[in-house]
């Protein structure tokens, strides 16, 4: 694939761990340009990883083939109606924000526009990231090409047919990190309840959830057979779970899945 020349504006969390995976798989800094509002993460950006860095959005998207949009939703406005007139119909403009819909951003730039909407969530700022994508058909196969690579650069990639279904992604993928962080927090507070210390109880937690995480990677074989296998009947497990199901976990999870999905339409209806 021939290289291009790769702009991110807003260069917070999100946007710094994508330039910070593309550099670490070998895409040349020279060819990323990293425009922000403040400069303090400006400096350390081309510390780390020798990119170009500016203040300056506009001058930052007019050099280069592709515009990563990587600011918060209700700032999207203001910056992508900064460089509507950039949109020339070949230059592909790449969203990572949550709950801003292609209709918004043909609407801000005023016309059609080769656009990829992205979902990726926090895992990748260590590389392990999980990214649904969505190609407006305003796009190209080397269009969807590079954002592929980009988001695979921090993780695993999964494309959708529909705009509709990027809402299912955050559900399960964009704010889930959060259901498990929950999860962890609940049994590290109990842990610590028990009486372990407080290193202690956060490395039993942490040690155990990247195991399962591991053995569903792992094993190839039904994630309810890998829990079976741990739940010996009439055990400890058994009753563990009993008590979870007793509880309705299934219909916790479901609906908090579904009340995400219905946060990203509302935030689209807000924006
Ligand atoms: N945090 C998460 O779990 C996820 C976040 N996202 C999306 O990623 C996007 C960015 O989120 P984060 O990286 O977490 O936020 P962040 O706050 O770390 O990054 C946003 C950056 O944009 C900069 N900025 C603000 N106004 C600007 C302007 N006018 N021009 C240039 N830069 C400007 C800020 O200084 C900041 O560095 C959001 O749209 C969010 O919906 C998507 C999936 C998951
Ligand atoms: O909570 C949010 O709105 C963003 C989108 C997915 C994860 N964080």
């Amino acid at each position: 694939m021939e290289q291009k020349r790769i702009a991110f504006i807003g260069a917070g969390n999100m946007a710094g761990a994508i330039m910070g995976g593309l550099v670490a798989s070998g895409y040349p800094a020279e060819l990323i340009t990293a425009s922000n509002r403040s400069e303090g993460k400006l400096e350390t950006l081309a510390e780390e990883y020798g990119i170009h860095t500016t203040t300056d959005n506009l001058k930052a998207a007019d050099s280069a083939d592709v515009v990563v949009l990587g600011v918060k939703p209700n700032i999207m406005e203001k910056v992508v109606k900064e460089l509507a007139h950039l949109n020339d119909g070949k230059r592909l403009f790449i969203s990572i924000a949550a709950g801003v819909t292609l209709a918004h951003f043909e609407a801000w730039f005023g016309a059609a526009v080769p656009l990829i909407r992205t979902m990726p969530n926090t895992p990748s700022l260590v590389g392990l990231g999980m990214t649904g994508l969505y190609a407006s058909d305003s796009t190209n196969k080397d269009d969807k090409a590079i954002s592929d690579m980009l988001m695979r650069a921090v993780g695993k990639t999964a494309w959708v047919k529909t705009e509709a279904e990027l809402d299912h992604i955050i559900a399960v993928a964009g704010s889930a990190p959060a259901y498990f962080f929950l999860f962890m927090e609940a049994m590290e507070a109990k842990a610590i309840a028990l009486g372990f210390d407080a290193v202690t109880a956060r490395e039993l937690v942490q040690q155990t959830a990247s195991g399962a995480s591991e053995m569903v990677r792992m094993r190839d074989m039904p994630i309810r057979e890998l829990r079976r296998q741990v739940t010996s009947p009439g055990g400890t497990t058994a009753k563990a779970i009993e008590s979870f199901q007793g509880a309705g976990l299934d219909r916790l999870v479901s609906d908090a899945m579904d009340a995400a999905i219905q946060r990203a339409r509302e935030m689209a209806k807000e924006l």
